[in-house]
């Protein structure tokens, strides 16, 4: 049997590192729980799974706005879980094919290498990487310059048709945002041995690099939380105006976000929302949607306005297990 749903949610590989304020942490694993709840009742066969990277398997040697993984492995970056996702590359090229004759230009990888962006969610919702059949997607959401986010949207109405013709349940996943500017080095700005490593040696960061860069977030946050930041605070009245506006399915209001209106209001990482609107326009391919779940939090310790939300077809929750 057919059927769509939607779980979408931050990230953050600083929720090892830093401690949230009192009940915080808590208030989060809740909300996880429920979404896994949530994709238990569902049982999907397939997860489209949207996720930005961060220097860690895209490089400025060759970024493309969108790139759908055939085979993927993640490094493990912050303790996430590192090795083989369990890609259905049958699955993956049907989707790949679907979306390139809908005019929607996206690469492909035969090795594909993810980060947090990707293993987390699979950590948190479905306990790591090889648990379930998933076609990784990858989504720009830091390297500038990027595209209009009317292309994120097309690329996700593409991918939700395509998902319907697999007859499969199939579940979007989406992760990344909200409002967040953690420390990522920037093309124009980065000094030359650290524009090297966005262009492409970051591909081979010794483990005293890779600590290194993990302990500037780390401290980033620390930093954030009290205070004494420089980089963007969290802006949840954004971020709210954001949930509401996926929430509502308007995607007319979408279209016309501008590239630098996100970075101006939420900071430079807020461009991860990208993989949000992708899935929430793959769930709308379906029809109306409801949003049967929504958390939101402000954790500066983990450098993120912080959200998880669950989805399906309008009047699919009380008739037991979603249908189209
Ligand atoms: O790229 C990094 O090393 C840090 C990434 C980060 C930090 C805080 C919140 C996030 O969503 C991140 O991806
Ligand atoms: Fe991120």
């Amino acid at each position: 049997m057919t059927g769509v749903a939607l779980v979408c949610a931050s990230h953050s590989p600083l929720m090892e590192f830093t401690e949230p304020a009192a009940g915080q942490r808590e208030a989060v694993e809740a909300a996880f729980a429920g979404a896994r709840a949530f994709i238990a009742g569902f049982d999907p066969e397939l997860v489209v799974l949207f996720g930005p990277d961060h220097y860690n398997g895209f490089f400025y040697d060759m970024m493309p706005s969108f790139c759908v993984g055939m085979a993927a492995t993640s490094i493990g970056d912050y303790n996430s879980s590192a090795g083989e996702l369990s890609v259905d590359r049958e699955a993956a090229g049907r989707l790949l094919q679907i979306v390139l004759d809908a005019d929607v230009d996206i690469a492909m990888s035969e090795q594909m290498y993810v980060d947090h962006g990707f293993a987390q969610p699979l950590d948190l919702l479905f306990g790591g990487l090889g648990r379930v059949p998933v076609v990784p997607v990858f989504i720009n959401g830091l390297a500038e310059p990027l595209g209009h986010v009317r292309r994120v949207r097309r690329l996700g109405e593409a991918i939700g048709r395509a998902a319907l013709s697999l007859d499969r349940r199939v579940l979007f996943l989406g992760s990344g945002g909200l409002s967040h500017d953690p420390p990522a080095p920037r093309l124009e700005t980065a000094p030359p041995e650290v524009k090297a490593r966005i262009i492409s040696e970051g591909r081979r960061l010794t483990p005293a690099q890779r600590a290194e860069r993990e302990m500037r977030a780390i401290q980033a946050g620390r930093d954030l939380a009290a205070g004494t930041a420089t980089i963007q605070p969290l802006n949840p009245a954004w971020d709210k105006l954001v949930l509401e506006t996926l929430a509502a399915g308007d995607f007319d209001t979408i279209d016309s976000w501008r590239t630098e209106w996100f970075v101006a209001e939420a900071g430079h990482s807020s461009h991860e929302v990208r993989t949000w609107i992708a899935a929430y326009a793959a769930l709308a391919a379906a029809g109306p949607y409801e949003v049967t779940s929504s958390f939101y939090a402000p954790i500066p310790e983990w450098i993120a306005g912080f959200a998880v939300t669950q989805a399906r077809p309008s009047g699919s929750a009380d008739r037991g297990r979603p249908t189209c």
